[in-house]
């Protein structure tokens, strides 16, 4: 070493990324996209699983093949072999360039002697400023042509840190936080005389400077050790089919890429048709998409309905479209009102009455098929999980791509949250909640098909859509899956195209009915109690704060479950009638499933108002985009009719609903959002579920695609929220179920890291199963196109049984009273003055 820094960029080394459960290492991956292509980083750069080797095995396969090594941040202690695995020995034997970061950097100090204590001050999630010992030299130099720098800001995410009075004579202090005060802290540390160095901060984080300058001078480090060579041999198929989440580098950033498979195949994108005018549904044309080569049984069409039906509303359109209409209803196995009622941003509604549901029971690993007349079931055995399987479902019921936003029949359910257990690498069984209360019995997961769908769009249009079969299409494969099962109860799936024609002229005399009228019905209050009280929840708020504490966790959402029983009578249709009006949210949606049994008796209903998107996928012209909109931080709004006048305000008549009222009320829940808005507390709780929610989408999309267009911004529903966009491009190989799963369950009902999150929740909420709360509940479109909200502000019925699950995310910084009070909001903003508690 001792060398002039080069100034140009080096050849990527080939680098293994030692990922430690943490849900921030996949961002370590658009550092290298800040430097190098997609396609190389792809083909040089793998994230491993820190316990998929052992020490032998890794010594034996790895170490000779790989050029270097990052060690990732993670929960627990570098101290404690459970966490930290084979580390200690790999950094003591120094068999090649390492580069720690944060729980890898404390490992660095731990392997040669140090001590880890806890930080005098625990700031997840926060940007701190962080001086370099030599800002000029070694990892901390400026990019080449850029000035050199005293400090940089950097987010943390550590509760313990390298004690710097154990250190020993072998390891340097490379950078500091605070110096000087008593909250100064190690940031960075190198060896003296072996290539090791470590970072306490993350330099990954969205919030996070310098991030790509320290791993520039990292990679010219590693070059200058291996003498400067031309270039580095790719990584070995075996090592790159190690890596916990494969993307595919063929055609990266490739315009419209194939439906689905792990496999990629290329199918043609193809629009749907609009038929706007036509009366007489063909599907000739739909049909002539399909190409032979790559056969489609099922297209998609769609006619619109002109005037008819523009100046009725919608609900009295469901009421005597899908709720009345019995020759719709008889066949189907219910209603579904995918409502989104937003006073902020355009949405469309569609309406449908499923032909047939799939569910899945976690418990057996059994799948049932349950038409109006049949109840068919099948075990899927150890070997697959349901998602899985669903996957093969959605591909073989596919039509082809279509462009058109929104849901186009197919798929609408939802994911609960115990579906986790299958989706969560890492999750140990022991530790399911699965002793604990389950009401869902056989509904973990939940998807209804509809064969078509009555759409409103923004402007008020409805349109009929539908999943067209074409009469000579070859027949679905009978022999396993769900083409089995549908053979098995004699289901077809899709309208013949005289089906449809038929339907139309039913739905077109329906919407004319001016005759319909829905009725309005009173209910009595009913009273809601809480599963865990007051002074339990505060309890576990405690324990939370003790795991973060420790350095196991950075954040964690804690809920708790409210229930009611039901008077005899209400009808869930007419209870959500009145949520849709005092609480319209992006994603409200009513489902009712009458038939299907569950312990608490008949029939199972949602009835949500959820204002957060989990994940949406669409096909654009440049490829399948998929955005995630994680919400954190919450306040209640100063709601209108309330007056919040004081002497100062200018208002002396005190009168409710008065303009000056109303102004002053207004003025104030804007300064209420603001404040929401600056608060670094909520602004730490957001940006660690941010973070998380990046290293979930680079586990499916094309590492550079990865961006965050909106970082924290103010949304003001029932409640003041903050929200922010993060958005990708899906790698080829990703099918729509595969991304579902990859990011399930949603990170803001986790908390970071996930995994080790998601297993202390279990113990903090007495192994209570959250069932559909805190799950995912929308549409997965027959063409792929997949929007699916996060499960909260949402009242599940069964039978006469209501609960409403909510909760909040605890970090170091909470406060129990406040954050109890932040659940009743949440639980207000959806009950309000219906209910008594
Ligand atoms: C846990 C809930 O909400 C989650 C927690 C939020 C918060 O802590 O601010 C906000 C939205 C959700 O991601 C809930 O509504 O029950
Ligand atoms: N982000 C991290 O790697 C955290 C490391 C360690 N668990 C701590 O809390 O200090």
């Amino acid at each position: 070493m001792g060398e002039q820094g080069m100034e140009s960029l080096p050849p990527l080394p080939r680098c293994l990324i030692l990922d430690y459960y943490d849900s921030y290492t996949n961002n370590l991956l658009t550092l290298f996209t800040q430097l190098y292509s997609d396609e190389e980083v792809l083909r040089k750069v793998v994230v491993v699983k820190y316990d998929h080797y052992d020490w032998e095995t890794f010594q034996r396969l790895i170490l000779p093949n790989i050029d270097c090594i990052i060690l990732s941040p993670g929960p627990g202690r570098p101290d404690k072999p459970s966490d930290i695995g084979f580390a200690l020995d790999l950094i003591r034997q120094h068999p090649l360039p390492i580069l720690g970061i944060c729980l890898g950097h404390q490992a660095i100090g731990v392997a040669f002697g140090a001590k880890i204590i806890n930080v005098p001050l625990i700031r997840h999630g926060h940007v701190v400023e962080v001086f370099p010992t030599d800002p000029s030299s070694d990892l901390f130099a400026p990019m080449p042509g850029h000035d050199v720098q005293a400090s940089f800001a950097a987010v943390v995410y550590n509760s313990l840190v390298v004690d710097a009075d154990s250190l020993p004579a072998n390891l340097t202090v490379t950078a500091w936080t605070d110096p000087g005060s008593n909250l100064s802290t190690v940031m960075g540390l190198k060896h003296r005389d072996l290539p090791i160095w470590g970072v306490q901060y993350h330099p990954e984080s969205i919030s996070s400077t310098c991030g790509s300058s320290l791993l520039f001078r990292y990679i010219e480090a590693v070059h200058r050790i291996y003498n400067h060579p031309a270039s580095y041999p790719r990584l070995e198929t075996e090592i790159l089919d190690s890596c916990a989440y494969r993307i595919a580098t063929r055609q990266a950033k490739s315009a419209v890429s194939t439906q689905n498979s792990e496999i990629p195949r290329k199918l043609p994108s193809l629009p749907v048709e609009p038929r706007a005018s036509s009366t007489h549904a063909s599907t000739s044309r739909a049909a002539s998409h399909q190409t032979s080569s790559a056969r489609r049984a099922f297209s998609l069409v769609e006619r619109s309905f002109e005037e008819s039906g523009r100046h009725r509303s919608t609900a009295d359109i469901f009421d005597s479209v899908i709720r009345c209409r019995a020759s719709l209803k008889s066949g189907a196995m219910g209603e579904i009102w995918l409502d989104g009622e937003s006073p902020t941003r355009a949405t469309t509604t569609s309406l449908a009455c499923p032909n047939f549901l799939l569910t899945y029971a976690l418990a057996s690993q059994t799948v049932t098929l349950r038409t109006p007349g049949k109840v068919l079931r099948s075990g899927l055995g150890t070997a697959t999980t349901f998602w899985d399987w669903f996957d093969q479902a959605q591909q073989s019921l596919a039509t082809p791509r279509s462009e058109i936003g929104g849901w186009k029949g197919g798929w609408v359910g939802w994911f609960s949250y115990e579906m986790k257990q299958e989706s969560l690498q890492g999750y140990k069984a022991d530790h399911r909640g699965d002793n604990g209360k389950s009401s869902l019995d056989g509904l973990d997961a939940c998807w209804s098909w509809s064969d078509w769908l009555l759409e409103r769009s923004s402007t008020g249009r409805w349109t009929l859509r539908a999943v067209i079969r074409a009469a000579d299409a070859e027949s679905l494969p009978i022999d396993a899956g769900v083409g089995k099962l549908l053979h098995q109860a004699g289901v077809s799936v899709g309208l013949l195209e005289s089906q449809f024609d038929t339907l139309y002229s039913t739905i077109s005399a329906a919407l004319n009915d001016s005759m319909h009228k829905l009725e309005s019905r009173d209910f009595e209050p009913f009273h809601i109690q809480p599963d865990t009280d007051g002074p339990a929840y505060r309890s576990s708020i405690e324990d939370c704060r003790e795991s973060i504490r420790q350095g196991d966790s950075y954040e964690l959402t804690l809920t708790t479950s409210f229930n009611a029983k039901l008077p005899p009578g209400l009808d869930p249709f007419h209870l959500y009638l009145q949520l849709r009006k005092s609480n319209p949210a992006y994603y409200s949606t009513y489902i009712s499933f009458p038939s299907v049994v569950t312990p608490s008796g008949r029939g199972i209903y949602i009835l949500s108002s959820s204002p957060e998107r989990f994940l949406k996928i669409q096909v654009g012209e440049s490829g399948r985009t998929i955005e995630m909109m994680p919400i954190k931080g919450t306040r209640k709004r100063l709601k209108k009719g309330v007056c919040a006048c004081s002497l100062t305000s200018g208002c002396r008549r005190q009168s409710p609903g008065a303009k000056v009222c109303e102004t002053e009320r207004a003025r104030i829940d804007e300064q209420i959002g603001q404040a929401l808005q600056d608060d670094p507390k909520e602004r730490a709780e957001n940006l660690m579920i941010v973070d998380l929610i990046r290293s979930d989408l680079l586990s499916c999309c094309i590492p550079s695609t990865v961006t965050v267009p909106k970082l924290i911004a103010l949304e003001s529903y029932g409640v003041h929220n903050l929200v922010t966009t993060v958005r990708g491009c899906l790698g080829d190989a990703v099918s729509s179920v595969v991304a579902v799963k990859r990011c399930f369950p949603p990170g803001s009902m986790t908390g970071a890291p996930k995994l080790r999150s998601v297993q202390l929740l279990e113990q903090y909420e007495g192994n209570r199963q959250r069932g559909i709360y805190s799950g995912a509940l929308g549409y997965i479109s027959a063409d792929g196109a997949v929007d699916l909200s996060v499960v909260i502000r949402t009242m599940v019925i069964q039978g006469n049984a209501l609960s409403l699950g909510a909760g909040g995310a605890i970090t170091w910084m909470s406060n129990a009273d406040s954050e109890w009070a932040e659940v009743l909001t949440k639980v207000e903003s959806v009950v309000g003055s219906l209910f008594s508690h």
